[in-house]
């Protein structure tokens, strides 16, 4: 079988093959996909579903005369191994190697760069627009999920498209899955004749359904719809995680993002990491939230997942609402929520946030509504890559006024930090990152929140987890002296879980200080200017270094008269590719060993 796919490095030999071999083609695809996810982890399930709409597509579609956009990139597998990165798949999503979803950086098949959701109708109509005023011919083809229908963008350019005479091509590979069950009412209706209605008075032909296994059936459908001079639809009916049974039954996501697994006699053996997430602490949080306070409601936009938010839908189907990939939506939501008296927590991905920033703006900041952003994934993801990063939210944020940025260092951060937020008048931003909870260090384990802010004097204060997320714990004070030297020549600034590198450099160097800035804004002057008074600060955030932390915390001293030498530490300025997190935090110097390196380099012992 896979000798069928070793005789195929290019989409000319796919064209090539006879009709009787394309079953064996799709076969040995599917083989490859389940093994280079089993080796390496990845987007298995809707890769698997796309099978034979990727091989239908390249029997019809010339690349890269014609363009091929997949919205997102992550069922696109097929793709890459039918355009010569075969020999390369087992690096997929790993440092250096082929990227986790599209980029014509990487293949001239490949014609233009995606990660996030609902951009392909768009960017493909545009794509032609730009071609046919530039004199190129070509086709140009949009293909997208029926998750993409749950998104706004994906109307905006179906509307344009619709009444444009351009002849623009939407394979709508329609598998009734998001990440998980697909929400909403279109959806619903694309399972009913009135999907011919419903996309013909959108001025489109509609093509289908089409059973989307069916290489016969799509090849003839999409030979039509490149022959057509209108905008055209062909709506395929495919299976997400088709061809693998542990994803196929996996009720929950079909598959859709598995971790390394081997596939051994039948059955499915998987690593699971014993620890709890950051995400999954929040949600116990958000829990007792909604366990407490009639007024609490969850929003996510279609990562209910991700967010380890399943079971609280489970428990409060009523109460956590996911509204789709419609991320612009979910934050408006909130909006009209909180305007109402509820106490919404919308439950983003910092690299999904980024295109409700005018929703965040307009209708929750300027009015000065109390809807609570969790912040997921907020730093290094890792394997997602450049797309996925969850670089920009402490900058694109900072500047709204009567925003309050936190940042849990610990899981047991999270518990009073979302119980101030809720108790805000105001809008509040909690960020947390990506991956497992670090041991709770003894520095932190000995005090109480309150007591954690070393100003205040207090020792030893309530030392069980349940006590410190009890309200009298609350509202959480500033910044958090995590060691506090008198007279102290250097201070480690921290947000978030770099708090815990901070307090390994330290243990090295008994004389610095180290302060958990615990919030990005509004900033506590008084703690950064003590800071200051020792003439060396450096500063680190996972986060992007310009405009972040560091360049607030410059401002202040800039206005306060005061110059300390100042490094900052963070992530630079380019987009950062995919690869280990783990490695990428070292080499952007934000573990231990960085941040002695930065301090000792700032106060010129460099060599010590
Ligand atoms: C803007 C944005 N929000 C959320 C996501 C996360 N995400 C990636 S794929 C996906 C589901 C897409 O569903 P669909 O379009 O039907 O494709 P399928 O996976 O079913 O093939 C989601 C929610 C994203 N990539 N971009
Ligand atoms: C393709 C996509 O956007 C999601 O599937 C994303 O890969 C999920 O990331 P996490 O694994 O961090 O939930
Ligand atoms: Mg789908």
């Amino acid at each position: 079988m896979a000798d069928v796919l070793s005789g195929v490095a290019s989409p000319a030999d796919v064209r090539a093959l006879p009709e009787d071999a394309l079953p064996g083609l799709c076969e040995a695809l599917r083989e490859a996909i389940i093994t280079t996810c089993g080796r390496v982890g990845g987007h298995l399930g809707a890769s698997l579903g796309a099978v034979e709409v990727v091989v239908a597509l390249h029997r019809v579609f010339h690349t890269p005369q014609d363009a091929l956009l997949f919205d997102v990139g992550h069922q696109a597998y097929a793709h890459k191994l039918l355009t010569g990165r075969r020999d390369r798949m087992h690096t997929l999503r790993q440092a250096d190697g082929i990227a986790p979803f599209l980029d014509p950086r990487e293949s001239h098949h490949d014609a233009l760069a995606a990660g996030h959701a609902c951009t392909a109708i768009s960017a493909a109509l545009g794509l032609l627009a730009g071609r046919r005023q530039l004199g190129h011919s070509g086709h140009v083809v949009a293909v997208v999920g029926d998750g993409a229908l749950t998104g706004g963008l994906s109307f905006e350019g179906l509307n344009n498209a619709g009444g444009s005479p351009l002849p623009l091509v939407v394979v709508l590979n329609d598998n009734q899955m998001s990440i998980s069950a697909n929400v909403g009412a279109i959806p619903a209706l694309l399972r009913t004749r009135n999907a011919r209605a419903f996309f013909e008075s959108l001025g489109f032909t509609y093509l289908g359904p089409v059973d989307g296994h069916d290489l016969g059936a799509l090849t003839r459908a999409l030979r039509e719809a490149k022959a057509s001079s209108r905008p055209v639809v062909v709506h395929a009916l495919t299976k997400k995680g088709r061809g693998f049974p542990p994803a196929e039954a996996d009720e929950q996501t079909r598959g859709h993002a598995m971790g390394p697994y081997e596939w051994r006699d039948g059955k499915l053996v998987r690593s699971r990491g014993g620890r709890p997430t950051y995400s999954e602490a929040f949600a116990q949080v958000l829990g007792d939230a909604l366990e407490r306070d009639p007024r609490v409601v969850a929003v996510t936009p279609a990562m209910l997942e991700g967010s380890a938010l399943t079971g609280l839908k489970a428990r409060f189907p009523d109460r956590v609402h996911d509204v789709g990939i419609a991320e612009q939506h979910a934050v408006t939501f909130c909006a009209g929520l909180a305007a109402a008296g509820a106490k919404p927590v919308c439950v983003i991905y910092s690299t999904f946030l980024q295109r409700a920033y005018d929703q965040v703006v307009h209708d929750v900041c300027l009015p000065g509504l109390p809807v609570v952003f969790a912040v997921d994934r907020a730093g290094l993801v890792g394997a997602d890559g450049a797309t996925h990063q969850g670089a920009y939210d402490v900058s694109f944020l900072r500047p709204l006024p009567g925003l309050t940025q936190w940042a849990p260092v610990v899981g047991e951060d999270l518990g009073p930090m979302l119980a101030t937020a809720l108790q805000a008048s105001g809008p509040s931003v909690l960020r947390f990152p990506r991956g497992t909870l670090p041991d709770l260090p003894p520095e932190l384990a000995r005090d109480g929140t309150e007591a954690h802010d070393a100003r205040a004097g207090a020792e030893g204060g309530k030392s069980s987890t349940a006590s410190r997320l009890t309200p009298a714990a609350l509202p959480m004070p500033g910044a958090r002296w995590l060691k506090r030297v008198p007279g102290s020549r250097l201070t480690l600034v921290t947000l978030g879980p770099l708090g815990l590198s901070a307090l390994e450099a330290v243990r090295s160097e008994p004389d610095w200080s180290a302060l958990d800035a615990r919030r990005a804004w509004p900033l506590d002057e008084a703690a950064l200017l003590e800071a200051a008074a020792g003439g060396h600060v450096v500063v680190a955030e996972e986060g992007t270094v310009r405009g972040g932390l560091g360049s607030a915390v410059l401002e202040l001293y800039a206005a306060s008269g005061v110059s300390p030498r100042v490094t900052l530490l963070g992530m630079p300025d380019v987009f950062l590719p995919h690869g280990d997190a783990r490695v990428q935090r070292t080499q952007l110097g934000l573990d231990a060993a960085g941040l002695l390196r930065a301090g000792r380099a700032l106060l010129g012992e460099e060599n010590r």
